[in-house]
């Protein structure tokens, strides 16, 4: 039994170091010969990969512009363009003062500095070539103007060098999104949380830190997707020891119970991580409000009043907006995802029917959902103590958690004055006259600011993480309080993980073979997050994101 798990493990080890190394390699099936499956990025020799540049800082005026670099033709790049007092050839890893000139006239371009990062050890993973630069744009344009003389290089496009990262295996994906995530970090919260993603130190840390130790600053996402995956390795191993040795051998009892066992807990894990509240995407892109409500309430006039700017269209016919229109918004301090949707009403037209549709699944998909009610659409009950009947289209809608706003309160006759219709989370305002909103945005803006307080301070994992994944939520002192989920993408495949696992759990005993390829294709679908396999589909839209000299 021993030989039998030990070759096991070797042999999903081997799965796996080469899934976790070198995204083009093979998956090894457990029961057929081994085979090359396909080459997921194939690799580009050094003739065929070009040497691109671009300005990695914003353009325009500023102390410093820095030109980078990649590819194998970055030293020829150094001793064409940089001109320093010492020698021809680059010292790798060192800023040196230098002259950068044209390459074929000689002409001096700028006084700055350069380095020369050796591949591997560079970003890239290719030879790098960083020119520090005063930031002028006739500066900038002549540098890149004389980069563009050179036969073998070429501008890059957007998010190429991180491409570069990934393909030579600096970066997985979780980590890609983290550095994305970084750069467009907006609040502490969503800095703390990319960095985590990206690696703490990961962008220069070739600089200082051997690439062989690259390992002990990866992402935590990164470092947390590839134990979930080893630990459904190591239920695997033990059902491919059953298959290769368990007929015919002296396998021990209980093995294959003991692998149902672990993938019972794995799928409890899995389940609570997706039973997040969203928790690591609301921090990552911002809390999601959608504003709906009968049609003519208010509610562009609402998005309009959060945007101080004409962003909706507003006019007295009701039905105006037809489809969900959707700006990123600071309300508060707060990052926050508005959308004004279609007023709900009972219609036969097909452009409204899927306009109102969509207004429900965007309050589906929610995390604060804001109703408003036109004082006007309000039953006129002549009490003082009427309660109050919310118009028919949105009524089933209002939940306890949903937030109304009572607008139009320069329409309010007699009776049913603003007392009546005020209460926890429910605000009446005039968005014509301005009537009440002050008060409106100071008191939203703080229950927003709880929300989002709740959710940056609430995040122990109260889910049962097991010890070995534990070590990997606690190495940026934040011991597990940070979120498992931040993109979408995490959730799609963590799912599906789930599923397989199912799978594997439903098959009986006698299908054993089925059931590790039930267990393979759940390692599959956890290591699509990291972009150890088949990827390729998301890429494109993962690194369009990215700007020119990232
Ligand atoms: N009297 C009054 N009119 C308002 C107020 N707020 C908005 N309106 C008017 O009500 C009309 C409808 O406003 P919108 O903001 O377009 O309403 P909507 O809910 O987006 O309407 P739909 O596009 O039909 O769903 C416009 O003529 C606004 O000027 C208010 O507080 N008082």
């Amino acid at each position: 039994m021993q030989r039998a798990l030990a070759k096991a493990v070797q042999r999903s080890r081997h799965d796996q170091h080469c899934l976790a190394i070198a995204p083009f390699f093979v998956v090894r099936s457990a029961h057929t010969e081994p085979k090359r499956v396909r080459l997921l990025h194939p690799a580009l020799s050094d003739a065929q990969r070009a040497t691109i540049y671009a300005l990695s800082t914003p353009p325009g005026k500023a102390g410093v512009a820095v030109v980078r670099v990649s590819g194998p033709n970055a030293i020829d790049v150094w001793s064409k363009l940089v001109k320093t007092r010492k020698r021809q050839l680059p010292e790798p890893w060192k800023m040196e003062r230098c002259q950068v000139v044209h390459p074929e006239t000689g002409e001096i371009l700028d006084d700055g500095l350069a380095v020369f990062f050796k591949a591997p050890r560079s970003f890239t993973t290719e030879d790098v070539v960083e020119l520090h630069i005063h930031s002028g744009r006739a500066i900038i344009s002549s540098v890149l103007a004389a980069l563009s003389r050179l036969p073998y290089c070429r501008p890059a496009e957007a998010g190429e060098f991180t491409r570069r990262a990934f393909h030579g295996g600096r970066l997985d994906l979780t980590q890609v999104e983290g550095l994305k995530d970084l750069v467009d970090a907006e609040t502490e919260g969503q800095r703390r949380l990319a960095l985590r993603a990206a690696g703490v130190g990961e962008i220069y840390a070739c600089r200082r830190v051997d690439y062989e130790s690259h390992k002990n600053i990866k992402g935590a996402t990164r470092v947390q997707f590839e134990q979930l995956r080893t630990e459904i390795i190591g239920c695997l191993a033990k059902l491919e020891a059953l298959i290769d040795f368990g007929e015919g051998e002296d396998i021990e009892e209980g093995v294959y119970e003991e692998a149902r066992d672990r993938a019972f807990k794995l799928k409890s894990t899995i389940q609570s991580y997706l039973q997040d509240s969203r928790r690591g995407e609301i921090l990552r892109s911002g809390v999601r409000l959608t504003i709906f409500g009968a049609p003519n309430a208010g509610k562009s006039s609402l998005l309009n009043f959060f945007a101080q700017r004409e962003a909706a269209i507003v006019t007295p016919v009701p039905g105006t907006t037809r489809d969900i229109l959707e700006l990123s918004l600071d309300i508060g301090g707060i990052p926050v995802i508005v959308s004004d949707t279609a007023g709900l009403r009972k219609t036969v037209d097909p452009v409204e029917l899927i306009g109102v549709e969509r207004a429900r699944k965007a309050i589906d998909a929610a995390d604060i959902a804001l109703c408003v009610v036109s004082c006007e659409d309000l039953d006129r009950g002549d009490g003082e103590d009427c309660p109050v009947e919310f118009p028919e289209a949105v009524r089933a809608l209002i939940g306890d958690d949903t937030f109304i706003l009572f607008n139009k309160s320069d329409l309010l006759t007699t009776k049913r004055d603003k007392s009546n219709l005020a209460g926890p989370h429910r605000w009446t305002t005039s968005l014509k006259t301005g009537d009440g909103t002050t008060e409106f945005l100071a008191s939203f803006a703080k229950a927003l600011q709880k929300k989002w307080e709740l959710l940056q301070t609430s995040f122990t994992l109260s889910i049962d993480i097991p010890r070995n994944l534990r070590y990997a939520l606690s190495d940026n002192g934040d011991s597990g309080s940070t979120p498992f989920i931040t993109h979408a993408r995490h959730r799609v495949h963590l799912k599906s993980a789930v599923q397989f696992i199912d799978g594997f759990l439903a098959t009986s005993p006698d299908d054993i073979v089925l059931g590790a390829e039930e267990l393979r294709y759940a390692a599959r679908a956890v290591g699509k997050v990291s972009g150890l396999i088949d990827v390729e589909d998301v890429l494109d839209a993962l690194f369009k994101d990215f700007c020119i000299g990232k």
